[in-house]
């Protein structure tokens, strides 16, 4: 009988009916052995699935029992050795095959622990149809500092769902911190959870690369252990931070990884240091020009520059696509400290307006014809620097306000992990990136070269030099 005057999807109330369900007798020692098999496929399923305690906890036993006590414990105890040799003698294959596959089993326990409760509490879970459905944990990675759990998701779900929940699942799980990032395939993510700091201690100057690779400067390092490489070519750099937060430590290591070029001569350092020589003067030798007092004459050299790009690109259009520097036509690098000086507290309008186009000519056309900037600036708000969208490469280092960090390096970058706002005053240097490819951030620390390095490294590849 069809039913009327219900809606669809409306629970129908239970009918007042008496149901008795139906009677059978078994056999008790049929219901004896179907237990007993049930009973026996979870045995063998569990021995299975945790064959990595299983096995060993059998073999132990089985020489237990043959041997004596002495056997399980000669073997423990030779297995104990050669672990401890192979860690002195190759510790990077002993972390690799050895040590991090134990500790990721025993962290997959710990996480399955408290999983439910963390998906649940972060409103990661999906009710559906009066079920609720949890993402579910497909694998657990160990890597030096962190672990990489990569989870299935539920239908419908995406990874910044996951990337927004960072911070709940970070306090849950203990961790620094969590970043989100898409899986290797689609429904799934991989959660970084980050242990220990790699970051937390100063990284000395880097070596002086002899010549210069402009697609991978060697400027600091990455969280997960790596080089950070800035690429220089076909960009222009913005580095934001707050008073204090190492802006001069990611210039001084931009130089550095340049000087090679600068002492070949297929690199020019031009210098803008509006707040009075106080942060490059001191590699003053390093600058084929300086100024850092007139603003007249920093308007001048930007003009300089804006012409050296156009005329380039009137004679490379249609020839080739990146210039290449040569000690005839060096890379010219304007580097430029506390840029709102020159964009937004010059009260002289003209020079302002002199400057800003200049400016804004040497960032859209000096990219491919080998003239680049490399400034720093306190705050990235849009009325203090109009042409922030200019820069393509941006280095967001501490800053005071959550609001920032998306200006810095891109809508939903701070939900991505980058915590701009939380680093800690007593970590300068320390900053997020976005890089090729990769649409989550990444924590970096830049190298320090503190005073007598800089002028060092002056005298040895400076003008004098
Ligand atoms: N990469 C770094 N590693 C360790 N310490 C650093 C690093 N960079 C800077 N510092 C320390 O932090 C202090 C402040 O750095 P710095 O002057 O470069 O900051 P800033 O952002 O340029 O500040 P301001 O805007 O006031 O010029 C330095 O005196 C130095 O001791």
């Amino acid at each position: 009988m069809p039913l009327i005057n219900i809606i669809r999807g409306e629970t129908i109330p239970v009918a007042p009916l008496n149901v008795r369900t139906p009677f059978v007798k078994l056999p008790i020692w049929l219901v004896v052995v179907w237990e007993t098999i049930k009973g026996l496929a979870w045995l063998v399923t569990t021995y299975v699935r945790h064959w990595y305690a299983t096995l060993p906890a059998t073999g132990l036993t089985w020489l237990y029992l043959e041997h004596g006590w002495q056997a399980p414990v000669a073997l423990a105890g030779g297995l104990a050795v050669v672990a401890t040799g192979w860690a002195f003698a190759d510790r990077p294959s002993w972390l690799r095959f050895g040590w991090w596959p134990v500790l990721a089993r025993v962290r997959r326990l710990v996480y399955r622990r408290r999983w439910m409760a963390a998906m649940v509490t972060a409103k990661l879970s999906v009710s559906y149809d009066k079920r609720t459905i949890i993402p579910q944990i497909q694998r657990v990675r160990c890597r030096a500092g962190c672990d990489e759990v990569t989870v299935r998701m539920v239908t419908g779900q995406i990874p910044d769902d996951f990337a927004r929940a960072s911070e709940r699942l970070a306090h849950t799980f203990g961790v620094r911190q969590v970043k989100a990032m898409p899986g290797p395939t689609y429904a799934t993510v991989v959660l970084v959870l980050m242990r220990g700091d790699t970051l937390h201690q100063t990284i000395d100057p880097l070596p002086v690369p002899y010549l210069p690779d402009f697609t991978a400067l060697p400027i600091g390092v990455r969280e997960d252990g790596d080089l950070y490489r800035l690429r220089l070519f076909g960009t222009q750099v913005l580095i934001v931070g707050a008073t204090g937060s190492g802006k001069g430590s990611v210039i001084w290591s931009i130089v550095r990884a340049l000087a090679g070029g600068v002492g070949a001569g297929v690199v020019e350092l031009w210098g803008l240091d509006p707040k009075g020589g106080m942060e490059l003067g001191i590699g003053r030798p390093l600058f084929a020009r300086f100024a850092s007092r007139d603003f007249a004459e920093m308007a001048a050299m930007l003009e300089q520059a804006a012409a050296t790009a156009q005329e380039r690109a009137a004679r490379l259009a249609g020839r080739t696509r990146q210039h290449e520097p040569t000690p005839d036509e060096p890379l010219i690098v304007l580097l430029i400290d506390e840029l709102a000086n020159l964009t937004a507290y010059l009260t002289e309008r003209q020079l302002k307006d002199r400057i800003k186009a200049a400016l804004g000519i040497v960032l859209t056309q000096g990219r491919a014809v080998g003239v680049h900037v490399v400034a720093a600036i306190q705050d990235p708000r849009k009325e203090v620097l109009p042409a922030r969208g200019l820069f393509p490469t941006r280095i967001g280092l501490r800053l005071s306000e959550p609001a920032e960090v998306d200006m810095v390096l891109g809508d939903g970058m701070r939900d991505r992990g980058a915590l701009c706002d939380r680093i800690p005053q007593t970590q300068p240097g320390v900053g997020y990136v976005v890089l090729e490819g990769d649409p989550t951030p990444m924590r970096v620390r830049l190298s320090f070269c503190d005073d007598t390095t800089v002028r060092d490294m002056a005298d040895a590849y400076g003008a004098a030099a």
